[in-house]
């Protein structure tokens, strides 16, 4: 989005509390973790099981889902390229505060398009980022449809839907795949719950 006012006239305030202030106060790092992937491919369902175990371990975490976030701070935007830039850039400026917040942050979100990912990683900075792939085959997506919306898609009722008239592309070098097709969500959950628990004790 096209910025509206010039450094000059915008000034940043420190805080008598930093993030490693915060980080010390909670025992732990923060991190924003990036889930992408087809619909159906398992983002919300893995996401929302690894809170769940953060949460039993004592970790302070939240789940930025990008069906929730399209009710209230992303509610004014469509399925186009363009808004969908927005949408992640939004999510990425708001999971920033959080882990300065000293949280662990996931997000749930398509995310489709390769430079939108990689802006996303670019706010957050070196180390505060990790992408993972949730890998299915769209055949795979579309034989679970958990909301009919492939179905409607192919109905022709809903357009620029990912996968059926508008591009997925696969993560390049996403910090860890998790390949939902192949392996049981138990498996996916687990591996990714020990993947964050290295980076942030
Ligand atoms: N056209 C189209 N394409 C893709 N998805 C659609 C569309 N229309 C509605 N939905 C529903 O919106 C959810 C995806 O929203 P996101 O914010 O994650 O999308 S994106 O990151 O901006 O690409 C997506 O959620 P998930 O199925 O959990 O991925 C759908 O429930
Ligand atoms: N290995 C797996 N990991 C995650 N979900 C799976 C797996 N196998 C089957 N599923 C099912 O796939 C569906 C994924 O839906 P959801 O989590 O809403 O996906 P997304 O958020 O990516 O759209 C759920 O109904 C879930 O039970």
């Amino acid at each position: 989005m096209e910025k509206k006012e010039s450094a000059a006239t915008i000034f940043w305030h420190r805080h008598a509390v930093t993030k490693e202030d915060r980080q010390r106060l909670h025992g732990h790092k923060s991190l924003m973790v990036w889930l992408t992937g087809l619909s159906g491919s398992g983002k919300s369902t893995i996401a929302n099981a690894v809170l769940l175990e953060l949460f039993n371990k004592g970790i302070s975490a939240y789940l930025l889902d990008g069906d929730n976030l399209r009710h209230g701070l992303n509610s004014n935007l469509s399925f186009s390229p363009e808004d969908r830039k927005e949408n992640i850039r939004r999510t990425a400026e708001t999971g920033k505060l959080f882990v300065d917040a000293g949280i662990i942050v996931l997000s749930a979100l398509i995310s489709p398009f390769r430079e939108d990912r990689l802006n996303a990683r670019n706010i957050l900075g070196k180390g505060n980022f990790i992408e993972v792939y949730i890998k299915c085959p769209l055949e795979e997506c579309e034989k679970r449809d958990p909301k009919g919306l492939y179905k409607m898609a192919r109905r022709g009722e809903i357009k620029q839907f990912t996968g059926i008239d508008q591009e997925y592309e696969e993560p390049e070098a996403a910090e860890l795949v998790l390949d939902t097709n192949e392996s049981s969500m138990e498996k996916a959950v687990d591996t990714l719950v020990t993947f964050i628990m290295e980076k942030i004790i």
